[in-house]
């Protein structure tokens, strides 16, 4: 058995989407169409041998089960890391989480379900428990919806491309397609915005404004489609900030096309339409492959 294992997840950004509870979360999710990115979130997960041996202190139950996860080297709390935890009956403090990302956090590139997934493969990794890749995309899918930290994300990380959101949920439940090209990515983060208030909010303006930006891209999926649809989702849905909206237009006063990053204040663009707007961006390629582990030689 090894003493750690190591998963690497694409960022997710979502251009539009349109939200759908459901009691089951793993039936709960979004239907909309994002881009995967090749910066993305690398999950190791290591045995801690010393959590047994804190048990005979009688250390303080909350500190005994807090699990250890550090984010770029600083301790943080990601909602749904423990009920990915509770799901596969590991105690959080048998394990140490570690995630390393160039991306910045809450800012809508679907960090927390990054960690959801990359903490699935590695654990199931790890300690061997046998089950499918269906399997732990469900469990993190479902600690995602549980935690209200996102929908759509978890799906669309393990696919990886352009993935397009037909039906919500978990694989079985959910139903996925693509758009089949290839851009480059560049984005510019402003600042954060909290999905989780967003997704406890009143909802239909978003899901209509959503649902029929889905249907136009279905008659035409490709990629400056989706960034044209994702920009007049922003603005029906009522998300735009100012700082949003101004960079927006400065990439189309510059011949590009560039739309805001749900659910964050984030811009994102293909091409070049960043930098070309006198901007001064992160660059990445959009992931073709989906989440998986990573092996160490
Ligand atoms: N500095 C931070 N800012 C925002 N969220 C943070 C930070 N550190 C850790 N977190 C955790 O990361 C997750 C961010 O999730 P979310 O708001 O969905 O943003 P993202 O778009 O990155 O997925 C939450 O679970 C939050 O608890
Ligand atoms: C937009 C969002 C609901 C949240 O995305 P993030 O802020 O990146 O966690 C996403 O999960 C989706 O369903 O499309």
């Amino acid at each position: 058995m090894t003493d750690e294992a190591t998963a690497f997840v694409p960022g997710h950004v979502t251009g539009f989407f349109s939200a759908h509870p459901n009691d089951d979360p793993a039936s709960a999710g979004s239907r909309g169409a994002g881009v995967t990115l090749t910066d993305g979130v690398r999950v190791t997960v290591r045995r801690r041998e010393d959590g047994a041996r804190r048990d005979d202190h009688a250390r303080r139950d909350d500190e005994r089960r807090a699990s250890r996860v550090t984010l770029n080297g600083d301790r943080v709390t990601v909602d749904p890391v423990e009920s990915v935890l509770a799901e596969f009956g590991v105690r959080a403090d048998r394990v140490e989480i570690t995630a390393e990302t160039p991306l910045p956090v809450g800012a809508g590139f679907g960090v927390s379900g990054a960690v959801a997934l990359g903490l699935a493969f590695g654990v199931n990794d790890l300690l061997a428990l046998g089950r499918s890749e269906n399997e732990l995309v469900t469990v993190a899918h479902r600690a995602e919806v549980n935690a209200g930290t996102g929908l759509g994300d978890v799906v669309a990380q393990a696919r990886g491309g352009l993935p397009i959101r037909l039906e919500p949920g978990a694989p079985g439940r959910g139903a996925l397609d693509g758009v089949p090209e290839r851009p480059s990515v560049e984005y510019v983060t402003f600042g954060e915005l909290s999905t989780a208030a967003v997704l406890s909010g009143d909802t239909r303006a978003l899901t209509a404004a959503g649902e029929s930006a889905l249907a136009d891209l279905r008659e035409k999926p490709t990629a400056s489609r989706m960034v044209a649809l994702s920009r007049r989702f922003a603005r029906e849905a009522g998300l735009l900030t100012d700082r949003v909206e101004d960079a927006v237009d400065d990439v189309r006063a510059a011949g590009g096309d560039a739309s805001m990053a749900m659910l964050g204040e984030t811009v994102f663009a293909f091409g070049t339409g960043l930098s070309d707007a006198g901007y001064d961006p992160s660059v990445c390629d959009v992931h073709t492959a989906g989440a998986g582990l990573v092996r160490e030689d």
